[in-house]
């Protein structure tokens, strides 16, 4: 084998251990949501998580190196993609207005169905019995949304006198309780259900 060879042989190598590793610990992000959401934070261990995944504990925390670590990750997550999604709804060609209907809708169905987004909502319910910096909660959603508003406002869509922030904050509030009442009754099975009605009467108030 050439030195050449050898290098790229390296290299390959190198990227495949990388690949492995970034699929590995996305798939202990979602293990752990899956057990944060269904039994919560205190009563999940990371030798839960190990056994769910078929993996040592060792490699768990090759990934992450406490639990807490782990809440940290999930929590952020459950933030993290919805700017990439407005991006994405924009491109639709949707409004700001109808953006930021659209954006709460699919937030419902993940709600409904993704465990990153039932086990985000849960710790941070139990954020005072974790011992770590949790994202601060509703902050992220507000001011996403008010961006939105604030250029609904701009092209004309807001209707006259509503002020985007006090408006994103109702809607933060608002979803909140949709999916937490959601949760509790149903498990969140009728949460698409729960959040049409209550969004057609929010975004009712809100358009020109
Ligand atoms: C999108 C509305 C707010 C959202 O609903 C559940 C939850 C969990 O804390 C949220 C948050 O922190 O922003």
């Amino acid at each position: 084998m050439t030195t050449k060879q050898r290098k790229t042989s390296v290299r390959a190598t190198a990227e495949l251990k990388q690949d492995r590793a970034v699929r590995t610990r996305a798939q202990t992000l979602h293990v752990a949501a899956q057990l944060f959401a269904q039994q919560g934070f205190r009563a999940t261990s990371m030798q839960h998580i190990a056994d769910r995944l078929g993996m040592t504990k060792g490699a768990v925390y090759f990934h992450f190196p406490t639990k807490e670590t782990l809440a940290v990750a999930i929590v952020e997550e459950h933030y993290g993609r919805w700017p990439k999604v407005v991006k994405e709804v924009q491109a639709e060609g949707l409004s700001p207005m109808e953006s930021a209907e659209e954006i709460l809708n699919r937030a419902a169905v993940a709600f409904r169905d993704d465990p990153v987004m039932q086990a985000g909502a849960r710790l941070q319910l139990e954020r005072p019995h974790i011992d770590a910096e949790l994202p601060t909660p509703y902050v992220d959603w507000t001011q996403l949304l008010q961006s939105l508003l604030v250029t609904a406002k701009y092209s004309g869509e807001l209707r006259e006198g509503v002020d985007p922030e006090a408006a994103a904050r109702t809607l933060v509030s608002s979803f909140f309780g949709v999916q937490h009442i959601s949760d509790v009754l149903s498990h969140r099975k009728d949460i698409a259900e729960r959040w049409e009605e209550t969004r057609k009467l929010l975004f009712y108030s809100l358009r020109a």
